[in-house]
C-alpha cells in the first residue's frame, strides 16, 4: 500500500521519535511505500530512516523552495512547484493518509485532507496518530464540531484517532480501497 505520511520537520524528543520509529518499522516490514514530504530533517527523517531500514519504499514529494533539503537515494522523488501542488500530489499518491505530530505545516495538511474528504473529493482513510496524547486537544475540538453540527459528515468518517502505530496500520489495512 502507498501510505502518505504528514509529520513534523522539527527535531523532537523521545516521546515523539519512539512512536515514529515504531510506526516506520511497521510500514517497512509490511512492505509498504511511504509517500512523504521528502526532506531529510526532523521527524520526516526519523520516519524515512525507519521505513528504509525495515525494507519499505520511499516516495518523496518535495517542493521547489525546500528541495535543497531533500533526501538522496530514495526510490522516487518529485519536486512540486508550491505547497498546494505538493499537497495534491501527496494525496493523489497515497491509498491512505496518516497525520503524525507536527506544527502549522502538518496542521495545514491535515485540515485540507479532512476538508476534501468532507466534500467527497476523496474517500481515503485518514488516521491521526496521537503519540503521547499530542492531539487530545484537537480531538476535543473536532468532537465539539461534530456534536454541534459543524462537520456535515460524522467525524468518524473523516478521521480515525489511533493511539499507536499498530492500530493505525490495522485501520488502514481494513479501510483502504483497491490495494
Ligand atoms: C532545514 C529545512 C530546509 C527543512 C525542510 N523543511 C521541510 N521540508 C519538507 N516539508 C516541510 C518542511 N517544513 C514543513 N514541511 C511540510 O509541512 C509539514 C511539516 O510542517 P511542520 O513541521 O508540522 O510545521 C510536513 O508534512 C511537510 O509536508
Amino acid at each position: 500500500m502507498n501510505i502518505t505520511v504528514f509529520c513534523s520537520a522539527a527535531e523532537l524528543d523521545e516521546r515523539y521519535t519512539a512512536p515514529a520509529r515504531e510506526f516506520a518499522a511497521l510500514l517497512g516490514r509490511g512492505g509498504h511505500t511511504m509517500v512523504w514530504g521528502g526532506s531529510d530533517v526532523g521527524l520526516m527523517k526519523v520516519m524515512a530512516d525507519g521505513v528504509e531500514q525495515a525494507g519499505g519504499r520511499l516516495s518523496g514529494v518535495s517542493v521547489e523552495f525546500l528541495s535543497h533539503a531533500a533526501r538522496h537515494g530514495v526510490d522516487e522523488m518529485i519536486v512540486a512547484r508550491d505547497l498546494a501542488e505538493r499537497k495534491a500530489e501527496m494525496l493523489a499518491r497515497g491509498d491512505a493518509i496518516v497525520v503524525m505530530v507536527g506544527g502549522t505545516g502538518t496542521m495545514d495538511e491535515a485540515t485540507e485532507i479532512m476538508e476534501l474528504k468532507k466534500h467527497g473529493l476523496h474517500d481515503k482513510p485518514v488516521v491521526l496518530l496521537n503519540a503521547d496524547g499530542f492531539y487530545d486537544g484537537l480531538k476535543i475540538q473536532l468532537q465539539r464540531m461534530d456534536k454541534e453540527g459543524f462537520l456535515h459528515r460524522p467525524l468518524a468518517e473523516l478521521v480515525y484517532f489511533a493511539e499507536d502505530g499498530a492500530s493505525a496500520l490495522a485501520y488502514l489495512e481494513e479501510n483502504a480501497p483497491g490495494r
